[in-house]
């Protein structure tokens, strides 16, 4: 059995942008996933989810003793909730050459899926890591954060950037820009995440941005813009320069929600946190309803976020410095 972790993270800025080459700057946060994988002496998956539901199933039952209900669960629901381990499983198949083993693998998570803190890539990078180990093969960091980033890749139908991945094996704040991926030095953070208690469909929002950019000129240059912030961020965050990180966070938001991936949700998310008081606050992740991201060093912006109808948690975020963790 070998049991492996990786974290969550939230999007200082650049989120969506980063898809079309601009830089962005994620920060990996002390929420995991952990998976553990046996190795089966047959060829089969089994996949123990707790964390995961499928919205409808039928279930065919006579009523009979002794004759156990038959749960019937469309394809496409089964690969929307596996697509991600299964990959996952196919490229250790692949980089390990065993191509006909199988696993019993266990996912726990303290991320909330689909809401922008990286449940994708940290359950990702965790189950590569572990199931690689358990065949006698130990990834380098980099190796590892390009196999789950070709995971995202292949489940997001080559609709996906480095930076959730990368972030998420390497741990701490990261820049990513394209196939350029580096760590970068971050001051403590005051971090404070809202969450709507809903999702997003990070497949069908990059899309969403994808069509607009390619429609309006102006879309495209909303895309660059956040790439200008991106690197205003760069030089702010080196200077531990919060408020200045809280206004480029406020402005990157709004041309998140101009490029229509916000939601109401979000947004009165975004507003309590700013009438708090908090340095700023946007977004995190591909949006639609999740999770948003503010700076406040003082307890007011989780204090006005607990009273936010619509907000469903509020939780302070210490940034996570370790990547994958290789428990056993
Ligand atoms: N705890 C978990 N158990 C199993 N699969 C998970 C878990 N957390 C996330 N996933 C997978 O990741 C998907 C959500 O990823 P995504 O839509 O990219 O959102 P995000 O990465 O922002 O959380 C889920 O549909 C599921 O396939
Ligand atoms: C929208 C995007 O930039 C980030 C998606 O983040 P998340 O899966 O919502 O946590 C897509 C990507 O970078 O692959
Ligand atoms: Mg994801």
């Amino acid at each position: 059995m070998t049991l492996s972790s990786a974290p969550g993270k939230v999007y200082l800025f650049g989120e969506h942008a980063v898809v079309y080459g601009e830089p962005a700057v994620p920060c990996a946060i002390e929420r995991r996933a952990r998976v553990e994988v046996q190795r089966r002496d047959d060829e089969k998956l089994r996949v123990h989810a707790e964390d995961l539901s499928l919205n409808g199933f039928t279930v065919e039952y006579d009523g009979t003793p002794g004759n156990g209900p038959d749960v019937d669960v469309s394809e496409s629901l089964i690969s929307a909730a596996m697509g991600y381990v299964d990959e996952a499983i196919a490229q250790v198949r692949d980089v390990t050459g065993e191509d006909d083993v199988g696993f019993d693998v266990t996912i726990e998570s303290d991320i909330p899926l689909g809401a922008g803190l990286g449940s994708s890539a940290a359950v990702v990078v965790a189950a590569i890591d572990a199931a690689a180990r358990e065949l006698g093969v130990t990834l380098e960091p980099d190796d590892l954060a390009e196999r789950a980033y070709q995971t995202e890749y292949q489940v997001q139908d080559g609709q996906a950037s480095r930076a959730d991945t990368f972030c998420s094996a390497t741990g701490g704040a990261v820049r990513v820009e394209g196939d350029d991926c580096r760590s970068l030095e971050a001051p403590d953070l005051p971090i404070v995440i809202g969450f709507d208690g809903g999702a997003g469909d990070t497949g069908q929002l990059v899309a969403g941005v994808r069509d607009l950019r390619e429609e309006y000129d102006f879309a495209a240059d909303t895309v660059e813009a956040i790439g200008d912030i991106v690197r205003n961020g760069e030089q702010a965050l080196a200077d531990g320069d919060i408020a200045e990180l809280g206004r480029l966070m406020d402005f990157n938001h709004g041309l998140l929600s101009a490029l229509g991936v916000s939601s109401r949700s979000l947004d009165t998310m975004v507003w309590a946190a700013r009438d708090a008081g908090a340095h700023g606050a946007k977004l995190t992740g591909a949006g639609g309803g999740g999770c948003i991201v503010a700076l406040d060093p003082t307890p007011e912006t989780e204090t006005a976020l607990s009273f936010t109808p619509g907000c469903e948690d509020t939780f302070r975020a210490e940034l996570a410095e370790d990547g994958v963790k290789r428990l056993e």
